[in-house]
This record gives C-alpha cells, structure tokens and sequence, in this order.
C-alpha cells in the first residue's frame, strides 16, 4: 500500500495524546503521575474512547483512517463507473441539486473537501463559466459599437471566463486526486480548479479563506467527524457556507426495506463483478448504516459553531444535503 497520507496518520496519533493530555488539563491534573489510580483510570477511558467503526467493525481510532485509505485506493479507478451502474445514474442528479442549491456567485471560492475524482469541482465550474458567459452576453448585447476584435477578446480569456470564481479540490487519497486529474484533462477543465493532498480533521489552509465548503460523501469517512466540522468552520470566512450531501435516514418504511435488500444484496456483489472488491462495497453499505441521522448531523454541524443550519432529505431520505453559515 503506498503511504496512506503519512502525515495524517501520525497527526491522528499526536492528536490523541494531546486530546488525553488536554483531558487531563481541563480536570486540573495536569502534574499527576500516569502510575497513580486516578491518571490510570483517565487513561484507560481514554483508550476506550480512542475506539470507532469502520463499517460494522469496531477499530482503534488510530487504524480506521488506514483502513479507509485502502478502501478508495483499491476503488479509485473503477469510482466512477461504480457510481453510475449502482445508482442507475442518480448520483449525478444529487450533485446536480448541491450546485442548485449552492447558486455560487462570480467570485466564489469554494473548497471542495474528499472531492475524490472531482464531480463537485466540475459541476461548480460548469455552473460559473456559464453564468459569467450569459453575463458577458448581456453586457455585449448592451454594447453596440464594439469591433469583432473586442468581442473577441472577451471570449478569449479563460481564466477570466471563470469571473474570478476557482476552486480547490482537497483528498486525502492520491489514487482518487490522480483519476481526479487525468477526468479534468480529459475533459478540458484547467482555470481555476487546483488538487491538494489533506485531511478534512486538519486542513492544509489559513483561517477564513473559502466563500463555500463542500464535502459529498466525504465525511462519512472521517475518523473524527467533529474536528473535520470545526475544521470546515475555521477556513470559512464569516459569511461563509458549509454544504454537505452524503446518505442519511430513509424516511418511508417500504422504501426502507427495499433500500435495505438492494443495499445489503446487491451492491457488494456489483462491487465483486466491476470493481473486483466485495469488502469496500460492503464497507460502503455499513458505513451508511452506521452514520447519524438528519437531525443528530444538524446539532453536529451547530455544535461546530454553524448557524441557520437546515437540511433537505432526497430521494425519501437516501441522502440528504445540510446547509451551515459560519455568521
Ligand atoms: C467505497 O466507498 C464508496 C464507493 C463508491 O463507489 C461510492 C461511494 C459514495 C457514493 C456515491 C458517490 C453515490 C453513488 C453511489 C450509490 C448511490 C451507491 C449506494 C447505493 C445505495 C446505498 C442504495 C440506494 C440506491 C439508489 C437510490 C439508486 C437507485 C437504485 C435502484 C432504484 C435499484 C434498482 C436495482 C435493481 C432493479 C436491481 C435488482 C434489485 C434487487 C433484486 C434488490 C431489491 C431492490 C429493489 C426492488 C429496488 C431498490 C429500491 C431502492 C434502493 C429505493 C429506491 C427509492 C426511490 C427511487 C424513491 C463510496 O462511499
Ligand atoms: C465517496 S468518495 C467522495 C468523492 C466525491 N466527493 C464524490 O462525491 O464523488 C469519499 C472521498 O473521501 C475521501 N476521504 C476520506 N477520508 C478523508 C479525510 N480524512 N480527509 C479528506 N478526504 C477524505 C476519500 O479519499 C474519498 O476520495
């Protein structure tokens, strides 16, 4: 396996430690002996917190992030045709909606976080170019005596096609920045969009530079799900929007049900046949399971300090796509 983003893994490590330590801080046992009964039991409580889900399987805090590493490595060159075949096409229409629901404006910067092979990125900058373009339009419609050569030129400029708008695609996974990249050639986006390796938990980014953050199917993975929110918080300017699309509660006993056989019966064997990986497909489904509902992930997100915080339940609750402000 190559390196699973090293410095994400011994920056979980360092952050348990100092988690423990400033547990023992806030408790004003700062100069106690770990050998002496009360540090021993803290410690031991702390060992125990330190343990989480991968899928339906209880792991170290410390493993998880590793696991879920070689999850998307394995998977990354068959992601995308994996998504279209197991939801016949409607994953396309769920990102489609996070744009709709976004309306970015000329100008935006948004950061695109597990943005994986790029389908968020590309949505946003097809939406920007062609609201600029109608734009440019209509100014030009307005204009009456300009020559072909200044008409021209407007066209021309394709990073100013964009009206200033950019976007940064941040994984934690080379394998998925990497078919990522190769989509973006192949199909001519190059202004305005940049690939960064890093960990949503501790962003690679200054405070409060990012009109929107985005995480779509994202952060169902992440070990610790409120520092990532904290972390989307602190990169956000004021005024700032946070947006997340990812599986959330079925609401309708029927679909429910059906929801559940498809899941369970059919998606890890399509991920054996295409993808030659019946355990990620598994993962994917118990990961699912295993994520807060609707209204647990609206306090997540307000506890992270977001207001106005609102989702929207898709497709019967399927997935669902919440909405913060950093104010
Ligand atoms: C490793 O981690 C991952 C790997 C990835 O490739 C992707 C992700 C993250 C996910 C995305 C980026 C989104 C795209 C991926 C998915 C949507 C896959 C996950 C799908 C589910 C958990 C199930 C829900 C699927 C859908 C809503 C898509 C629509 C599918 C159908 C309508 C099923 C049609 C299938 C058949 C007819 C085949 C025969 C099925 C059976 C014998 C089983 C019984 C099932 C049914 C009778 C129908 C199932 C009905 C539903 C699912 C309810 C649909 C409800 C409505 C349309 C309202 C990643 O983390
Ligand atoms: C299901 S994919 C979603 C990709 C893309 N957003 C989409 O909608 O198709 C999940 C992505 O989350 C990334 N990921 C998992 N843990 C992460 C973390 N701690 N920080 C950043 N990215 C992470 C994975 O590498 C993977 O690319």
């Amino acid at each position: 396996m190559a390196a699973p983003g090293s410095c994400a893994l011994w920056s979980c490590c360092g952050r348990g430690w100092s988690r423990a330590m400033r547990g023992c801080q806030l408790l004003g046992l700062r100069s106690s002996w770990p050998g002496d009964p009360l540090s021993a039991r803290l410690l031991s409580q702390e060992k125990r917190a330190a343990e989480t889900h991968f899928g339906f399987e209880t792991v170290s805090e410390e493993e998880k992030g590793g696991k879920v590493y070689q999850v998307f490595e394995s998977v990354a060159k068959k992601y995308d045709v994996m998504n279209d075949m197991m939801s016949l096409g409607i994953h396309r229409v769920w990102k489609d909606l996070l744009l709709w629901k976004m309306r970015p404006l000329p100008g935006t910067q948004l950061l695109d976080v597990a943005g994986g092979t790029g389908d968020i990125a590309f949505r946003f900058l097809n939406y920007v170019q062609s609201q600029h373009q109608r734009k440019q339009k209509r100014q030009l419609r307005a204009q009456q005596n300009l020559s072909w050569e200044e008409i021209a030129k407007e066209y021309q400029n394709e990073e100013d096609s964009l009206g200033g708008s950019r976007v940064v695609v941040c994984d934690i996974n080379k394998e998925m920045l990497k078919v990522g990249k190769q989509k973006a050639l192949a199909q001519g986006y190059r202004a305005g969009l940049a690939w960064v390796l890093g960990d949503a938990e501790e962003l690679p980014f200054d405070d409060d530079k990012f009109d929107i953050y985005t995480i779509a199917f994202g952060i169902r993975n992440v070990t610790h799900i409120d520092q990532a929110l904290q972390e989307a918080h602190r990169v956000l300017k004021p005024g700032g929007r946070f947006l997340c699309l990812e599986f959330s509660q079925v609401n309708n006993p029927l679909i429910s049900r059906l929801y559940d056989l498809y899941s369970f019966q059919v998606i890890p064997v399509l991920g054996e046949v295409i993808a030659g990986d019946w355990k990620s497909y598994q993962y994917l489904v118990e990961s699912i399971r295993r994520f807060p509902s609707q209204e647990e992930f609206k306090e997540m997100i307000e506890d992270a300090g977001f207001h106005k915080v609102t989702y929207e339940s898709l497709t019967s609750g399927i997935v669902a796509i919440h909405s913060g402000f950093k104010l």
